[in-house]
């Protein structure tokens, strides 16, 4: 599990140490992880260090400190280094160990911004030490001009290495948000603890690769503002018969999606959930979207009765719905009936305030603006895609539902606060039809949750819905490796990624 901190508790729990006179371990510790990570890269993109050429970008703070003292040891290694100094002020003791190795300085200017992009794109590798947790605002002036080379390059597939110390250089590390530009990295070493502002928004899609260097904060950090569940975390949250289960204590799962105009989303709905594993699932609808259920999967159990007459654990109910009145009546039902549900797509439109946390809704950004302003919140897109933990907290609070909102890094927020953010998804992923095999995938894990009552803290469902965006977008990724993702042909990927993922909880019954 990836537990993060904002950059604001980061700072708050380097207080005490920075106070018993500890800064400049810190710094040194931080530096040297800087250093091995970006010599591990840069060794396997060049063959070697030696020879190799590095532009270190440094701004006024410790951030620029961290980076001078990495360079300098590149340098050490033989790297040929230079120092853009995008402020009149560097950090002195760094710069001294930079110069001391031979390293090169050069301040930048709005007259030669364009000159020193040119070689900083020439050069094998770049760090970015512009701005840290210290950082206000996303880059100005000649630095942002640097910035927009490198990123732009980047898109052309012909930017060098670009590895970013602690955080991009301007994005927020406490929400993600950018106000106006930061610069993209390949690899992101963030110190003592990862930040928020590296799962979500913008600057998850900035970071790149994420690795942590332990600096000692740990007994000061505290509850972390956000977390990511990894492979490992998920194996005790997914679905494993025991010898004593039959189908029906192992959770039945009601799919009230699909109409006449989308009979799709309930077939991939449908399927994913089988895919996950459920004892038994039951279908809810139009008879001839039944009809083509029972084709694609003969042991699902059809028929169109209302919700309250059927024994289900779970629901799944919106996906594909469109303006089916019956269907939307069953989503309604769902929410309302006290059991835990999924409310995806058209029936997001259905919800009012005053739910419970074991009903998730799943907005991407658009749906997530029209439930906010039905609920009378001043909320536009591009400010959520913006500042999402910020509106995925809100739209929880308000509702008191979980929200899992989706989006390059999907998010999932329980009413009190708890976040998880995931971004295993491929970018093939967003297209026609990815929401409902994800809702059918959490569907299965909301009806075959078997944690006990006293286990289940305020983010429990926030958890499992991660836990479904999770295997969803490993789902997606396997797929994309053969082409574009079709979400209806998911259905092997999930399987094998559970069956993977429980194959220590079947060795126990063999
Ligand atoms: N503390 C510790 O123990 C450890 C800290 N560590 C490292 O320190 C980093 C935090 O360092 P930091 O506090 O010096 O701030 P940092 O981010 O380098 O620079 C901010 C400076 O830039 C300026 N500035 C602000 N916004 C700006 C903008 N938009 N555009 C341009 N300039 C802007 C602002 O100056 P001002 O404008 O306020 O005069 C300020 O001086 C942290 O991320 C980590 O890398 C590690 O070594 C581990 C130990
Ligand atoms: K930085």
């Amino acid at each position: 599990m990836i537990r993060a901190y904002t950059g604001t508790a980061v700072r708050r729990s380097e207080a005490p140490l920075l106070a018993a006179g500890r800064g400049g371990e810190l710094m040194q510790r931080a530096a040297y992880g800087l250093y091995a990570a970006a010599a591990a890269s840069l060794t396997a993109r060049r063959g070697r260090i030696y020879g190799s050429s590095v532009t270190v970008l440094a701004g006024s703070g410790n951030n620029g400190g961290d980076a001078l003292y990495a360079a300098a040891r590149l340098a050490r290694r033989g790297a040929a280094a230079t120092a853009v100094l995008t402020s009149a002020a560097a950090h002195p003791e760094a710069l001294a160990a930079f110069r001391a190795q031979g390293g090169k300085t050069l301040a930048l200017t709005e007259s030669n911004a364009a000159a020193v992009s040119g070689a900083a794109l020439a050069a094998d590798a770049v760090l970015d030490g512009v701005l840290g947790t210290g950082g206000s605002g996303g880059l100005r002036g000649p630095a942002r001009i640097l910035a927009e080379a490198l990123n732009t390059a980047r898109l052309q597939g012909k930017a060098p290495l670009v590895v970013a110390c602690d955080l991009p250089s301007g994005v927020d590390a406490d929400s993600g948000r950018v106000a106006g530009t930061c610069l993209q990295a390949d690899l992101t070493v963030t110190f003592g603890a990862v930040k928020t502002g590296l799962l979500a928004g913008p600057g998850a899609a900035a970071a790149g690769e994420i690795r942590c260097i332990d600096i000692g904060l740990g007994p000061h950090l505290g509850t972390p503002d956000a977390y990511r569940l990894q492979a490992e975390d998920l194996a005790g949250l997914l679905p494993v018969p025991t010898p004593a289960d039959q189908k029906y204590s192992r959770g039945v799962l009601g799919v009230a999606a699909g109409s006449e105009t989308y009979p799709g989303a309930a077939l991939m709905a449908a399927g994913a959930a089988l895919a996950t594993g459920v004892g038994m699932l039951r279908y809810l609808g139009p008879a001839t979207v039944a009809r083509l259920i029972n084709l694609a999967h003969p042991e699902a159990v059809c028929s169109s009765d209302a919700v309250a007459d059927i024994h289900v654990q779970a629901w799944v109910a919106g996906p594909g719905a469109g303006k089916d009145e019956d269907q939307r009546r069953r989503a309604r039902d769902a929410m309302a009936s006290g059991l835990p549900a999924v409310i995806d797509a058209d029936a997001i439109g259905v919800v009012a305030p005053g739910l419970h946390p074991a009903v998730i809704l799943t907005p991407h950004a658009g749906e997530l603006t029209a439930l906010l302003r039905s609920l009378g919140e001043d909320a536009d897109r591009a400010e959520i895609e913006a500042d999402p933990i910020r509106y995925a907290r809100l739209a929880a609070a308000r509702t008191g539902a979980t929200v899992l909102l989706k989006g390059w890094a999907t998010l999932a927020a329980a009413p009190t606060g708890e976040l998880y953010s995931q971004a295993e998804a491929t970018p093939w992923l967003a297209t026609a039809g990815s929401g409902d095999t994800l809702s059918g995938i959490l569907g299965a894990l909301l009806a075959t949750d078997r944690t006990p009552d006293s286990e289940r803290g305020p983010g429990h469902y926030a958890r499992l819905a991660a836990a479904a965006a999770h295997l969803h977008g490993r789902a997606g990724t396997l797929a994309a490796a053969d082409g574009p993702v079709q979400p209806s042909l998911l259905e092997p990927r999930i399987r094998a990624i559970v069956a993977n993922l429980t194959k220590q909880s079947h060795r126990k019954f063999k």
